[in-house]
């Protein structure tokens, strides 16, 4: 099943830093930089529905009708641990943003994501949400961060992701079909265990060395 809005960003300057994420031989520092650097290019795209609106400013040469982004702050969610990679990259260009954080960990027999933190910013209906996470596998820990924030009143929902498997894309097609999806790639499979291939390993573990 394919999701009606899913948006793979092709760009070259996105594409290589992929790939040299995906190398195995590319250390945590280096791997933790390329993601923020593309999560930055990934939020250009993802943030292109924020609503907007004019106020009057004045230039140095005259007055104008000027395009500022309108109503609550957007919101940032994290999904624990792995999200907190893409974080920074987000808040670079959305530096108003208020951040949330859920905790989520795949059980390794199951595939089942099994909740341990949650803390959203206050007043969710009404703001803009991203939420992001590097790895959608399953989906079943996406859909499941996605299930709360909706309880919290989240209407409008982005999802980025730096790699997305068919499988994952099938899941969030069939329970939030209303949350768009930007990534980098939409890789081949998933193996035996849930892991994307030809992916780039656990990102949890890449991102903070514990391997
Ligand atoms: O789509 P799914 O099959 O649910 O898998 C994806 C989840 O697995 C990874 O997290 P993990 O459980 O490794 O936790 P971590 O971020 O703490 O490493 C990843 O960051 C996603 O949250
Ligand atoms: O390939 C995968 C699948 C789930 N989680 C990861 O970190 N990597
Ligand atoms: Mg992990």
């Amino acid at each position: 099943m394919t999701h009606p809005d899913l948006t793979v960003i092709d760009h070259p300057l996105v594409q290589h830093k992929l790939s040299l994420m995906r190398d195995n031989r590319t250390p945590s520092p280096e791997f933790r930089r390329l993601l923020r650097e593309i999560a930055l290019l990934l939020s250009y795209e993802a943030t292109r529905d924020l609503p907007i609106a004019t106020q009057r400013i004045d230039t140095p040469l005259t007055a104008m009708d000027a395009p500022m982004l309108a109503g609550p702050d957007p919101a940032v969610v994290s999904i624990l641990r792995a999200g907190n990679g893409l974080l920074d990259g987000v808040l670079d260009v959305v530096p108003t943003a208020k951040v949330g954080f859920v905790g989520l960990y795949r059980d390794e027999e199951t595939l089942r994501p099994i909740e341990y933190y949650n803390k959203l910013p206050k007043d969710m209906p009404g703001r803009f949400t991203i939420a992001v996470d590097p790895m959608l596998a399953t989906g079943h820990s996406a859909a499941a961060a996605i299930d709360l924030l909706k309880r919290a009143g989240a209407a409008h929902i982005c999802f980025i992701c730096l790699l997305a498997a068919p499988e994952g894309v099938a899941v969030m097609a069939e329970h939030h079909p209303d949350v768009r999806i930007v990534t980098a790639s939409l890789d081949s499979h998933l193996n035996e265990k849930g892991y994307i291939v030809p992916g780039l390993g656990d990102a949890g573990d890449r991102i903070f060395g514990t391997v």
